[in-house]
């Protein structure tokens, strides 16, 4: 049995950091072990020009703990009235390195969000010329759709059209739930690649519905059954570069979780490289952490892979009940349980 592993340093290709005092818990949290973070535009508002993105930058840069060189790679949140200006002007001064598509109303702070493909077409088309990626929460929003069928009906009526219309976009399906999200990266060009979080590879319905409901494993797009969980850990141990380490690290105050309406969103950036080595040795190949985790993602983006190193090691230990978070308290993934890595 391994019990130490070093990794050239990851980064984690999707985040939410949110704002204000938040920072000064979210941002250590995720500059701890990663370099960089592709940080989520789902403010309030959102952020949605390069300008916005460098102000928000530069809170995020103050929040960073002494010497820290954690290096925030921001997103534009593309909205009904995103221009092919707003995509060019942010690429050109190096504001944004994607935008994220949110279809309006299909998760956490999406009112802003698109209302159809079409209105962001000239954007999208500005974005492959440049080659800048599109993001992609990929759910559907009619009411009439299933929530646990939501991300398939996505591929199938937005997102297959997509990758054809813009065959030179660069497209990563975020938060990858389903056998059907993986067989369609897998056989799409290598243009389309896809984030799995850590949680979706550990968990499924079962272990946020069976034996009472766990508002703190509700996440967008929801976990779903124990095939599609089986699927996404096929897809990790199958090695391809397509797939890359995106924690999906959404914080909500615990009061907004343990509610009659409970916000979407697990946090995980308190113990992410480690719940993800756990998840890999459980599917038998920690030997593939690595590229999951620190080469894939910045192979796909077009970015230099880091060059320093981070050592894991076996030694099981407790997380708190609960982590501040702002002038709040938040309860992080596997809260009072135990985790089997650690980092050095
Ligand atoms: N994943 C979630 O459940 N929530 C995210 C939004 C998102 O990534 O869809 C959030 O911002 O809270
Ligand atoms: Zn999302
Ligand atoms: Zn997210």
């Amino acid at each position: 049995m391994t019990d130490r592993i070093t990794l050239l340093r990851p980064d984690d290709w999707h985040i939410h950091l949110r704002d204000g005092q938040a920072l000064s818990h979210t941002v250590p949290d995720a500059a701890r072990t990663f370099s960089r973070a592709i940080v989520m535009p789902n403010l309030v508002p959102p952020v949605r020009d390069g300008q916005q993105a460098d102000e928000y930058k530069a809170r995020i840069l103050a929040a960073r703990p002494a010497g820290s060189r954690f290096d925030p790679l921001m997103v534009l949140y593309l909205t009904d009235q995103t221009s092919p200006q707003i995509i060019r002007q942010a690429h050109a001064a190096g504001q944004a390195v994607a935008a994220k598509l949110y279809p309006a109303g299909a998760t956490t702070n999406s009112d802003s969000g698109v209302t159809a493909l079409e209105k962001i077409y000239p954007a999208l088309e500005a974005m492959a010329e440049v080659g800048m990626p599109l993001l992609v929460h990929g759910e559907v929003t009619h009411a009439e759709v299933d929530i646990f069928d939501r991300e398939k009906a996505f591929i199938d009526q937005q997102l297959v059209a997509l990758t054809e219309r813009f065959a030179d976009l660069k497209v990563v399906f975020e938060h990858i739930t389903t056998a059907d999200a993986v067989e369609f990266v897998m056989g799409a060009s290598d243009r389309v690649a896809a984030t799995i979080t850590a949680h979706h590879l550990l968990y499924n319905r079962n272990h946020m519905l069976v034996g009472g409901i766990r508002p703190h494993f509700y996440c967008l797009p929801i976990l779903k059954r124990q095939r599609h969980q089986q699927a996404l850990g096929d897809a990790v141990v199958s090695g391809s570069n397509k797939f890359f380490l995106g924690t999906d690290s959404a914080p909500h105050a615990q009061h907004a979780k343990e509610a009659a309406c409970g916000c979407a969103g697990c946090y995980s950036a308190h113990a992410a490289i480690e719940l993800y080595a756990e998840a890999f040795e459980q599917l038998g190949v920690l030997d593939r952490l690595e590229a999951f985790a620190s080469m894939n993602g910045p192979d796909f983006y077009g970015l230099p892979r880091n060059t320093d190193s981070i050592t894991l090691v076996r030694e099981p230990w407790t997380v708190p009940a609960t982590l501040q978070f702002g002038e709040q308290q938040l309860v992080p993934l596997r809260a009072g349980e135990t985790i089997q890595w650690r980092v050095l």
